[in-house]
Parts: C-alpha cells; structure tokens; sequence
C-alpha cells in the first residue's frame, strides 16, 4: 500500500519533516538531487550533455543541485533559468550560487545546442495556477527538443491534486518523485505527461500521511497475497458465506452469468441468482453451480425469504429497468440486513430516487461508471471528471439513520476510485484498456460480493475487489492482449492474480 498525496499535502509533509523532525531544507534537497541523477543512470539515460531547465521555487532549487552533481561527476551540464531573480526561494538562491561559483553555464535564452536529457525543474507542487507567457513558451520549446525528458517531482504544468493541465505541460519519458508519485502523475491526463514515475526516498516518510483522512491511497500488486481472505483448512461451504445475486431481465442471463460466476471464482461458498424466468435454462447450462430461482411477476414474500437466507446481496446487473424491477430494488433498500451492491440498472433505478438511500439499515455498496454517477448525482459527466471527489462526495452523504448504514461509492473509470465517509479514498492503478467492454462491471459487482461473502469488512472487500478485478484484466491481457479480452476473460485473470498470489505469499 502506498499513498498519493497531491501538492498541498506533500508541501505539508515537507514542512513537518523540516521544522518538527529537523532535517534542514538543504538536506532534503541534497538527497533529491543524489537520488534524481542514480535514477536516470539506473533507467540507462544518457547525462552526457544535459540541459537543467529550474524554475525559482525549490524545485529549481533541486535541478540547480543536479546540475552541480552532474558535473562533479564529469558530464557536461548546462541550466536554462525560467524562473525570475525577484522570486528565488531561500534554497534555490543557494543552490543557483553554487552553480554560477563553479562557473557551470546558466543561460536565460534559449540554447542552440543539442542535449542528450533536457530536464524539468520549473515547477513541482508549488504550482498553483494557469501557466502563461514566458513560462509557456519555455515548457513547449522543452517539448520540442529531441533529447530525453525527465522531469524533477512532477511534470510542470500538471496539476499534482487533479492531474489536469494547467495551460501546458512538460512531457516526460521518467519522472523522479520526491518520497511520494503524486496523485497528478496517476490521474489522466497527468499519467500520460509523467512517463513511469518512479518514487525515491529523500528523509520524508510517507507514514506522515497514515492518519491524514483527506490522502489517498493505492496497492501495487505484491499486496494482494496479503489483501485475500485467507481460507482455512476446517471449513465448507457455509464458512465462505452465501450470496443472493438478483440479477438478468429476460433476455439478459450473461449479466447474471458474469457476476455469479465471478462471485464464486473468487471465493465465495454459496451463490443463488434470482432472475426472469426466462432466463433459467440458460443459467442452468452457463453455470450449473449456481442455485437458480425465478420469477415471473413481483413477488413479495418469495423475495423476503431469499433476503433472509443471504449473507450479502447483489443487485442491479442486466436488471432492467421495468416496473418488476424497480418494485424489487425498492423492497430490497427498504428490508436488505445485509451487505448490498448496487450495479447497473440497480444504479438507474436508484437514481430516480436517490433518497431512497436514507431509509437502509445496511452498508451500501455503489459501483456507478461516469453515465450512472451522472445520473446518480444529476452532474454533467464533465463536471463529474472536473472533480471527481466532490462527486463521491455528494453520494457517500446519502446515508441511513445508523452507523451500519454507510455508502461506499466505487467511482468506475480507467482509474476507479472508493469513497467511504470517514475513510482514506482508494485509487486504483492497476487494470487495462482491455477492460473496456460490455461485461466487465458485472464481473466487478461480482466480485466485491464474493468478497463480502467471505467476511471481509465492507470497505476492504470493495477495494480489493476492484483491484483484484484490475489485476483480473491485467492477466487477460497478458494472455489475449489488449483487442481480444472477454468480459469472461477477466474471471479467469482473476483467478490466476490470486493463485499467483497466494503462491508468491
Ligand atoms: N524543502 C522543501 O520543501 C523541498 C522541496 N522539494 C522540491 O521543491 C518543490 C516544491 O517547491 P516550491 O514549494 O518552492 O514550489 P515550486 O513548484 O518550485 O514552485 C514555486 C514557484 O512557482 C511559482 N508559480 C507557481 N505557479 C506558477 C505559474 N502558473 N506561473 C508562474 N509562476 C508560478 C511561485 O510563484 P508565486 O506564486 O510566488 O508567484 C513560486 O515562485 C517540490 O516539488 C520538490 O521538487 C524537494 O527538494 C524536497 C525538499
Ligand atoms: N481503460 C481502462 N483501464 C482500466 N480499467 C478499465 C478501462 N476501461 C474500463 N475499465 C474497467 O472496466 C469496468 C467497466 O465497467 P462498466 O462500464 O460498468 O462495464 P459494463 O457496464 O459493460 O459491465 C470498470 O471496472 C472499469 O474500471
Ligand atoms: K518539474
């Protein structure tokens, strides 16, 4: 597990490590700049002939050093100085005192000379706002140059909160982070600009983010073995827990196929759909171990009996959106004990009447992609992609008159994200575009309850389960490559993460 902070809490952490803990300022720098240059040469980047191009914030401040650095090791290195005399930091007016005293170049127009690097130090997360004039001119005639690209903490010009790009930006082949990848350099568009970010200890530790609330935070795939139920020897399937999947409106069987299937695949014990007649010859043939019930016409008390037989419940993939369906979705909100995920159709209902939320006396697990929360929250999906924390913020608020009650809201999008009240929010970066194709959410909704059947506390199934679900897409692809994976596919890919997991463990 590691955390992506954006600028504002990294400046934090950077404040406390150097007046609470006591590491000069220059100190930290010293090491960024050590471990800015050991990076490059590890990733086999050529610092023949290198063009520093520093800003006058402290991230100048640390390309100033690497320029020094650089040249003590006997490699040619010239600095572009973009940023302005009046404005120097503290540190950075030192560290560009240095360079000028050992006589290295500082030009402030632009070189007509070729470089093997030209790196970015005109802005880290001191940025805060629209990159105009000089600077801009500066940054895309950085772009222009045939040379490779590194830039120093965070691409200049993307923003380290939201990822977007404040005017333009630099566009790096490695970025170098200090101590923590910025959520910017994970976020689209940001990821793109960033190139592969890597993080490197500078003397801040990260554990100064463990009880900060509003960070967040990922896992990288060597968590997952330890992130899986465990699964004991004297058990059956009572002790994997029971899912009650209610799911498929006639014709749409293959949503109910997915979860169910993707439900057992990782783990659970029991699985019993609840779907349109129709629809049960089908599932009897797609997946025999299923318990199958049907329905033709509401019925209330067929569906408080399976309620009361579930340990967690499914509800909403291929649904549809008829009065049976909403008559259904409206009793289970009202009667579920349980843990609940909402998908799909689930969603579009749901989102009719968002109040409903208020009156559940159980955790609440939403999976909405950018249409459904858009429904959900009545936002443009422009506005949604502008800030999608405020959007998960809007929904999670929506909860029941007790503790039990919370919502968690999975965010679903090439970087899905989990929001729960009171909780740290998760980022996922693992998974592909592979994924993206019909069926992949329900295999999603599947999974998170499989996981909850197995008494994993609510929050932790739905991020693991949605990184497992990730990882699912990253086997797939590994196997099919990015055109031919199946919504099915990524049931199997799951079920080789966890095997691959558990046997790394
Ligand atoms: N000791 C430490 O703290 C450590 C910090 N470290 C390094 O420092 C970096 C953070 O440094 P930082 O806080 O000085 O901010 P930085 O990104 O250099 O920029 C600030 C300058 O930019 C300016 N400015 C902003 N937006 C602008 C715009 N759109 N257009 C024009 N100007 C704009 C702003 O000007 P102002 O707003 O005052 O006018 C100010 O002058 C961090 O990413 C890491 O690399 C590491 O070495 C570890 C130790
Ligand atoms: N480019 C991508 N990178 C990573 N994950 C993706 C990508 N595209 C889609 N996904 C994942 O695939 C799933 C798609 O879900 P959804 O849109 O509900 O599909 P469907 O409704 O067809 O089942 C989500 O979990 C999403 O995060
Ligand atoms: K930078």
């Amino acid at each position: 597990m590691r955390y992506l902070p954006n600028g504002k809490q990294m400046s934090e952490a950077d404040a406390h490590t150097i007046h609470e803990i006591g590491i000069p300022s220059l100190v930290l720098m010293e090491r960024a700049a050590l471990q800015i240059v050991e990076t490059m040469h590890k990733k086999n980047i050529s610092t023949e002939k290198s063009l520093i191009v520093c800003g006058s914030g402290n991230n100048g401040g640390d390309g100033f050093a690497v320029a020094r650095l650089l040249t003590e090791q006997g490699k040619h290195a010239d600095v572009l100085f973009a940023g302005k005399e009046a404005s120097l930091s503290e540190e950075c007016r030192c560290q560009k005192q240095i360079v000028e005293n050992m006589g290295i170049s500082v030009f402030t127009e632009f070189p007509d000379e070729e470089y093997t690097v030209i790196i970015d130090a005109v802005f880290g997360v001191g940025l805060c706002r629209e990159i105009t004039g000089h600077y801009k001119d500066v940054i895309d005639w950085m772009n222009l140059q045939d040379a490779e690209k590194v830039a120093v903490d965070i691409p200049s010009g993307i923003c380290a909160a939201t990822g977007k790009i404040l005017g333009t930006a630099f566009r790096a082949d490695l970025t170098v982070c200090m101590a923590c990848v910025k959520l910017g350099c994970e976020l689209f568009p940001g990821k793109s600009y960033a190139g592969e970010s890597i993080p490197v200890a500078i003397g801040i530790d990260p554990k100064y983010f463990s009880n900060r609330l509003d960070v967040c935070y990922t896992f990288d795939k060597n968590d997952l073995g330890k992130l899986l139920p465990s699964r004991m020897m004297n058990s059956h399937k009572g002790s994997y827990g029971k899912v009650l999947m209610i799911t498929g409106s006639p014709g749409m069987a293959g949503a109910a196929f997915l979860s169910a299937c993707a439900a057992y695949t990782v783990g659970a014990g029991l699985v019993q759909i609840y779907t349109a007649s129709e629809n049960r010859l089908a599932l009897q043939e797609l997946l025999p171990e299923a318990i199958i019930s049907c329905y033709d016409s509401y019925d209330a008390s067929q569906l408080s009996h399976l309620l009361d037989w579930a340990d967690v419940v499914c509800i909403g993939c291929g649904l549809g959106m008829g009065q049976i369906s909403e008559k259904i979705l409206k009793n289970v909100l009202k009667n579920v004990s349980c843990p609940c995920v909402i998908d799909a159709d689930g969603l579009n209902l749901l989102s009719r009447n968002i109040e409903l939320l208020n009156q559940c006396c159980a955790p609440m697990i939403l999976t909405p992609h950018m249409k459904e929360m858009s429904r959900l929250t009545g936002w443009s999906i422009d506005t949604i992609m502008e800030d999608r924390f405020q959007a998960l913020d809007q929904i999670i608020k929506q909860s029941g008159p007790d503790t039990k009650s919370s919502i968690i809201c999975v965010l679903k999008d090439s970087r899905t994200v989990v929001a729960q009240t009171n909780r740290q929010r998760f980022v996922n970066l693992a998974g592909n575009n592979s994924m993206a194709k019909g069926g992949s959410g329900d295999v999603l909704a599947g999974t998170i309850a499989g996981l909850l059947a197995q008494h994993m506390a609510p929050f932790e199934a739905t991020t693991v389960g949605v990184f497992l679900h990730a990882c699912g897409g990253d086997e797939a692809k590994k196997s099919k490559g990015s055109y031919s994976v199946l919504a099915r596919d990524l049931i199997q890919g799951m079920a080789d993460a966890m095997k691959n997991a558990k046997e790394c463990r």
